[in-house]
């Protein structure tokens, strides 16, 4: 039975970078000039055709087109916008390719745009430099060709942005200058985009505004009438998408908005549904979110059929079906994973298979029969949740018995220190880096040429430790204090423990955008997690045998672990977080019977983690942090606990991060100017701190000054006894040369403020000054001149 007013269906985005990852590979090609503009223009061409292609095979009633970015949408959308950072001084209407990676990997003159987290996830976007003088007098046309093209393809298209509001708060203003001022001069702007876009016969302009899920400032709740107020009537119609979490408390003013509709993400927020379906107006789209776009479970498509079956009736042909968010987070295509088994398989869907699921709930809700289908699906869902491989009884066991205490340490942190001064003798300010080394090509081609059978275990456990072998003679030969086995064994710290611990799943090609060309292979937790036998004992203890210095032992967290892992949804996050904890903590009980007597346990996602919604923090601060207790507990006082964080702001979470309660945290603090440390030094941050001296993104070289200067500034805040001195985080992107640069530099400014500290002189820095041209002065007890 077919009904004039069918529902519809469409997606938010698409992943841009290829089931084979042919994007990562042409940009990588292009930027060592092996080929041409054009070539890889093409490349991205095939992509896009390709992908409007797949959405126009799952009857999609639109393509989304605006989603494909060349390194990442929302530096694309300042290119659309043209508000680029002046001092790149590009002319944004005439941007070439070459400019437009300038500013997302920085060049001779310019370091890049910043680089930080989208909301929760893993994905990584460039942050727009705005200032009170910035314009928006429009840049590339790269958008506008995209739609045409899909337009000669002959497709449906929905335009999709970044909205003004999110695009604003995304990126960062100069001078503590309030963004919002600059809206007026932005609507102008995306008004004018969307009249061409009118001009063109694009119908329809889904604009993102997931900052909706947060919990915003009044004045910038306030903004969003009078911005919708401004963009509607221009032709085409707005989607506005809201994604992440629940905007329930935006119900009534998204309701009255002038859009044509409004996309709630109903995976994360499924209950916000009847808050909006109780007020929503008639001949406004509802688009329901009812596919996961974080996660690769296949939908239980009978129980969402369920759930939207009211409201379905209620809005007729306004009910659009859709993924959560843009598939982005999603990899692209499980045809693909020849490796992994049936059964496995059958729970699993990702962003090609997640088009499928539209079209059948679409086909359900209108009429069509896919009662097998439906059965089918049923099926599969009955048997995930009843498997044996996913419920291992030990594990529940060993939760519910665990005995008092297991979260503490034996003793207090003073206690600890003492003891573990008197094993390690470590100079003051001890140096060390954050674990890995770089991954050269070789050792990436060794570890590909064993996974396809070409080098045999035995061979490549030989390279390894011939790689272990060369950084420790290098960590030697600098003068380090506490080394470190490089990691060259692990593909990435998170994937790495997947393959070993027993519940996760690993895959051949489910890839991820990370940011421009990196990509992450996340692991699937499908099942109660155990350690079946020792992870990383063996490559620590070979590279503990080539040195006298204490050898770090390391580990990646429970939280961290968890946050870069496609997570089984049938459970809350908080047990399965304490089952990797449990696993983590076996391991760190193994090393240190091994001898190893310092163990750090990474922990760079613990602030990613944090739910959106502040309100929210507690419940998620108190068991993440408990995970972490728990994993690094099970030693002795003379055993240290290190931990490393990196990417974000600690400010405000820092009471948590002190209850964690690690012997020396890590930090990264050299893109902020150690700003970041003021606040541990002002909360009295109790235990070791090595924030980092510099920073790791980009291969230029920092001067001993500059080091030298900041070791400086952290002493004001952070006393010598409790400071060490490392890089920002790990290696493992650099090359050799210039990390062995870096480094011998690091341990020449250390040398210096050992100098100046043993002298007992005050080592100053220049606050006025930014960079090498650091100084010292002091007047009183002898001076150290930095620099
Ligand atoms: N999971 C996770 N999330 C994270 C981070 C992280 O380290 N891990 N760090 C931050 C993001 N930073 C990142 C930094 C670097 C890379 C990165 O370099 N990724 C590599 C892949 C790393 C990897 O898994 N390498 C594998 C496989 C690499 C590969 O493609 N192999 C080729 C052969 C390569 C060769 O011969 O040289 C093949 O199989 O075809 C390995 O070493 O074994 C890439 O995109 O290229 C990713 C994220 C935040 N989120
Ligand atoms: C993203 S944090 C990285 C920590 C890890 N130990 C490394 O050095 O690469
Ligand atoms: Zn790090």
């Amino acid at each position: 039975m077919t009904t004039t007013h069918t529902a519809k269906a469409h997606i938010l985005g698409f992943p841009r970078i290829g089931a084979q990852r042919e994007l990562k590979f042409a940009l990588e090609k292009f930027w060592r000039d092996e080929i041409s503009e054009a070539e890889l223009v093409k490349v991205g061409q095939t992509l896009r055709r390709r992908h409007w292609a797949w959405q126009s095979e799952a009857d999609l009633d639109w393509v989304s087109v605006g989603d494909f970015a060349w390194y990442d949408q929302i530096l694309s959308t300042a290119a659309l916008l043209g508000c680029l950072p002046e001092r790149f001084a590009f002319d944004a209407k005439r941007l070439s390719l070459s400019q437009y990676f300038a500013l997302a990997r920085g060049n001779a003159e310019q370091p890049a745009l910043e680089m930080t987290k989208y909301f929760d996830t893993n994905y990584h976007y460039l942050v727009p430099e705005l200032s009170s003088e910035s314009t928006f007098d429009g840049g590339v046309e790269w958008f506008f060709h995209e739609i045409e093209d899909a337009q000669t393809q002959g497709h449906a298209v929905k335009a999709v942005l970044p909205g003004p509001l999110t695009f604003l708060w995304l990126a960062k203003a100069k001078d503590g200058y309030n963004k919002l001022d600059l809206l007026p001069k932005l609507l102008a702007r995306y008004t004018a985009i969307i009249e061409k876009l009118s001009a063109k016969g694009v119908r329809l302009l889904q604009l993102d505004e997931p900052i909706l899920a947060l919990e915003l400032p009044l004045e910038w709740q306030a903004a969003f009438a009078p911005t919708y107020q401004m963009l509607a009537g221009k032709g085409t119609q707005i989607l506005l998408a809201t994604y992440f979490d629940s905007v329930e408390s935006h119900a009534q003013l998204l309701a009255d908005l002038p859009v044509a509709g409004v996309h709630l993400d109903l995976v994360r927020a499924p209950a916000q549904l009847a808050a909006f379906t109780a007020i929503w107006p008639k001949n406004k789209v509802l688009s329901l979110g009812v596919i996961d776009g974080r996660n690769i479970w296949a939908s239980d498509l009978n129980q969402v059929l369920a759930a939207i079956a009211e409201p379905a009736k209620a809005l007729g042909g306004y009910l659009w079906l859709a993924p959560s968010c843009s598939l982005l987070h999603c990899p692209v295509d499980l045809e693909q994973e020849t490796q992994l088994d049936a059964e496995l398989k059958s729970w699993l869907a990702f962003a090609k298979q997640k088009l499928a699921e539209l079209k059948v709930l679409k086909k359900a809700i209108n009429g069509s029969d896919v009662a097998d289908i439906l059965a089918l699906n049923a099926f599969s869902q009955a048997a995930r949740r009843a498997s044996t491989r996913i419920h291992n009884p030990a594990v529940a066991e060993r939760l519910a018995n665990l005995p008092p205490q297991f979260d503490q340490r034996h003793a207090p942190f003073a206690e600890r220190q003492s003891a573990q001064q008197q094993r390690f003798h470590l100079p003051p300010l001890p140096t060390t880096t954050i674990g890995s080394f770089p991954q050269t090509s070789q050792i990436r081609a060794a570890r590909a040429a064993f996974k396809q059978g070409k080098l045999s275990a035995a061979d490549y456990e030989l390279a390894m430790q011939a790689e272990i072998a060369l950084a420790v003679q290098k960590q030697d030969a600098l003068g380090i204090d506490v080394l470190v086995h490089g990691e060259a064994e692990r593909n990435d710290m998170v994937e790495y423990f997947g393959e070993q611990l027993a519940g996760f799943a690993f895959t051949q090609l489910a890839w991820v955008q990370s940011y421009g060309s990196r990509c992450v292979k996340p692991p699937i937790l499908f099942g109660d997690v155990s350690r079946p036998q020792a992870m990383t004992v063996a490559w620590s203890t070979y590279a503990q045998s080539l040195t006298d210095k204490p050898m770090k032992g390391m580990l990646t967290g429970p939280v961290t672990i968890l946050q870069w892992s496609f997570v089984r949804d049938d459970q809350p996050r908080a047990l399965t977080c304490q089952q990797i904890a449990l696993a983590i903590r076996d391991e760190v009980q193994d090393l240190e019977a091994a001898g190893i007597g310092m163990i750090q346990i990474d922990e760079p996602a613990f602030r990613e983690g944090l739910p959106l919604k502040k309100s929210q923090w507690a419940s998620y601060l108190a068991w993440a942090g408990q995970a972490f207790r728990v994993s690094a507990s099970g030693v002795g006082n003379a055993t240290q606990i290190h931990t490393h964080m990196c990417y974000s702001e600690f400010n405000d979470i820092l009471p948590e991060i002190a209850a964690m309660d690690a012997d020396v945290i890590t930090i990264e603090t050299s893109r902020s100017d150690m700003k970041l440390l003021e606040a541990f030094g002002s909360f009295q941050y109790p235990n070791e701190i090595g924030p980092g001296v510099y920073d790791i993104h980009s291969p230029r070289v920092a001067s001993v000054n500059e080091m030298l200067r900041l070791i400086a500034k952290a002493l004001e805040v952070v006393p010598a006894e409790r400071l060490w001195i490392n890089p920002d985080c790990g290696l493992k992107t650099r090359g050799w040369p210039e990390t062995e640069a870096a480094l011998n530099n690091m341990l020449l400014a250390t040398q210096q403020a050992r100098a100046a500290i043993a002298a007992g002189q005050t080592l100053v820095f220049d606050a006025s000054s930014t960079g090498a041209a650091a100084q010292g002065a002091c007047a009183c007890h002898g001076t150290a001149e930095v620099g």
